[in-house]
């Protein structure tokens, strides 16, 4: 493209969110260190409130979102889990398992909504939800088999490319591969088995871009969503060794906005909330994959085990698009909007001047406690701490021990 000197949109975007930043520094810079903290603390009662008016309507709304209502389950639940906070009153987790049943397909595996066709990433959606309300009967509402069943059909021909096929007939991409993995960890079943049938090892290596990041299918742009489904589903399944670990942490450093903070999906494009997990976390895979010093352990396996599931079945959890809809294109960054105590109503977002939504609740809350746990630090106040979430599947770590208890004892 020919530069004529006119800021792109992409560039005057940039610029908005850069000044709009330098703003909130000033304003921090210029209160006392009360008001500093005030600024610093994570509203906890609006994020919960926020959470709650969503999970209320769960199975009357959502009409645009027909095709995820798992996911908004899934987003809502887990910033709540997160947040340490429960269920809203008058909703019992009963209910929303008979909701999610009623997404349960015949011969295993759910869809975006009642009644509708199996799907890998709302079936991941769902489980992680099962799994995150933590009790006995949620998780025996999963058909484990059928689930299996459905896992297995969506394992392509390793001499046609291997990788997993999203929904019968849908995309084979990197989606697909973790969702499986995903779902195989938190179910107890045979990752590795699974693995191997659909050839991941090697349709994952060829996801892998000359920048180091991981694109959604062999070809394709390097991405922040999609290199965080790729290496989590190549630490699942014990493959990780197949790819260019120091290259794919160097290309993720490199995507931190240097001015603004936070991370940004891929080269070019604006930082945004949602990439401080999917871009976040792939740090703590990493270093559990032991690459800290630039060279990788001879074990060929380079398993990551969660530090604190400690069940019998936790050595073997080794380390869609559902991108929500109202997250596209950025609209220019209202300055006026972007001071740091402007929203009042709990919830967070993609950047300063977009509306809160749960997705990005769910996903910047998750980037959160992966920060925190890598550190000792916590930013502002000491009540800014999260819940622990396993890395690999984005639920706590707790809840995904019990999950692995119940199956191992079953
Ligand atoms: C568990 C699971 C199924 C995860 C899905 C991972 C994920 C978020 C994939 C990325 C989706 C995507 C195409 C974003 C680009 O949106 P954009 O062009 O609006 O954003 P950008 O400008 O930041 O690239
Ligand atoms: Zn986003």
């Amino acid at each position: 493209m020919i530069d004529d000197g006119q800021p792109t949109d992409t560039s005057k975007q940039q610029l908005d969110l850069e000044k709009c930043v330098q703003d909130i520094y000033s304003e921090l810079l210029a209160v006392d260190q009360a008001e500093q903290e005030a600024l610093l603390t994570l509203r906890r009662p609006d994020h919960i409130k926020y959470l709650h008016g969503g999970l209320q309507t769960l199975s009357s709304s959502y009409v645009s979102l027909d095709a995820s209502r798992p996911w908004i389950c899934y987003w809502i639940l887990h910033s709540l889990a997160l947040l340490g906070a429960p269920l809203p009153s008058g909703l019992t987790s009963k209910d929303i398992v008979a909701f999610l049943q009623s997404c349960q397909a015949k011969g295993g595996g759910y869809g975006g909504g009642p009644r509708q066709l199996p799907h890998l990433a709302p079936s991941y959606a769902a489980v992680a939800s099962l799994v995150t309300l933590g009790d006995p009967a949620a998780l025996a509402s999963v058909d484990r088999e059928g689930m299996l069943t459905f896992l297995e059909s969506m394992a392509q021909d390793p001499q046609q490319g291997g990788g997993f096929q999203v929904c019968p007939g849908g995309e084979v991409d990197v989606r697909g591969c973790y969702t499986a993995m995903a779902i195989a960890c938190m179910l107890g079943l045979d990752k590795q088995r699974l693995a191997e049938r659909a050839g991941m090892a090697d349709f994952l290596r060829r996801c892998q871009t000359y920048e180091g990041g991981m694109g959604g299918e062999p070809g394709n742009e390097a991405h922040g969503g999609y290199t965080y489904c790729g290496l989590a589903a190549a630490c699942l399944g014990g493959c990780a060794h197949v790819l260019d670990l120091p290259a794919l942490r160097r290309w993720a450093s490199s995507l931190q906005g240097e001015v603004e903070g936070g991370f940004r999906g891929r080269t070019n494009k604006l930082v945004d909330g949602c990439y401080s997990f999917w871009q976040g976390s792939l740090f703590p895979l990493l270093h559990s994959l032991s690459i800290q010093h630039g060279s990788l352990q001879s074990d060929r396996h380079l398993s990551v085990t969660s530090p604190d599931a400690g069940q019998p079945d936790s050595q073997d959890c080794t380390p869609g698009h559902s991108h929500g809809e109202e997250h596209r294109g950025p609209d220019t960054a209202g300055s006026s909007d972007c001071k740091v105590h402007a929203m009042e109503l709990g919830g967070l977002r993609d950047k300063p001047g977009k509306p809160p939504d749960y997705y990005h609740t769910c996903y910047c809350l998750s980037g959160l406690a992966c920060a925190q746990q890598a550190s000792d630090w916590i930013l502002g106040p000491i009540s800014n701490v999260l819940k622990s979430t396993d890395p690999l599947c984005n639920v706590l770590r707790e809840r995904l021990a019990q999950a692995q208890a119940a199956h191992w004892r079953a």
